[in-house]
């Protein structure tokens, strides 16, 4: 849910998403060579196809994150689907060799979720909040911390109403 203390608006078309998420596999793919992509739900879903698509990568791993949100805070974060263990123990364990993918950093309590989980993965989002910043290894656009995102998959056509009032033509 919307913050209100996030004021201002970063509306996000398809085509930008999907620019933005190039830029972020081009990024990543000069940072390191990873055997699996970890995505964090639902919002990484759609970066995480991208980016593996560009990469080459074809073993994606879901980790199923809710939040229970009430106007102030985030709330309560719950894992409602861990990682595979066949996942978290590639290479020399503990996520090494995965990079683990979301659409945004905003508080960092989510990244913070999974790097218990994978402390040794790489983690990248599309897009960042100052406060987040210290959690993600890789990321495309930073925001203000006071700007809501507004992702297209959460969007839908509306008629805009012209400046003026009158509408007779
Ligand atoms: O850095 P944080 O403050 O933890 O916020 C970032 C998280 O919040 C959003 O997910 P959300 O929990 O709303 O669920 P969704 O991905 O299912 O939409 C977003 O997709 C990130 O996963
Ligand atoms: O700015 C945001 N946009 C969409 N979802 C979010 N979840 C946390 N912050 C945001
Ligand atoms: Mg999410």
């Amino acid at each position: 849910m919307e913050n209100p203390a996030q004021n201002k608006a970063f509306p996000v078309s398809w085509d930008m998403f999907h620019r933005d998420s190039r830029a972020l596999a081009w990024r990543l793919s000069s940072e390191g060579e990873w055997k699996a992509i970890v995505c964090i739900t639902r919002g990484g879903l759609v970066p995480a196809g991208i980016v593996a698509r560009e990469l080459g990568i074809r073993t994606i791993e879901t980790v199923c994150i809710a939040s229970y949100h009430d106007y102030d805070n985030q709330g309560t974060l719950k894992v409602i689907k861990p990682i595979d263990p066949k996942v978290i123990d590639l290479e020399e364990g503990q996520g090494s060799g995965v990079l683990v993918i979301d659409d945004l950093v905003d508080t960092g309590k989510t990244l913070k979720v999974v790097r218990e989980m994978l402390p040794k993965a790489h983690y990248a989002t599309v897009y960042a909040k100052p406060v987040g910043v210290p959690m993600v290894d890789t990321f495309i656009t930073e925001v203000s911390q006071d700007t809501w995102i507004y992702f297209p998959w959460d969007m839908g056509w509306q008629f805009q109403p012209p400046l003026s009032k009158d509408t007779a033509g």
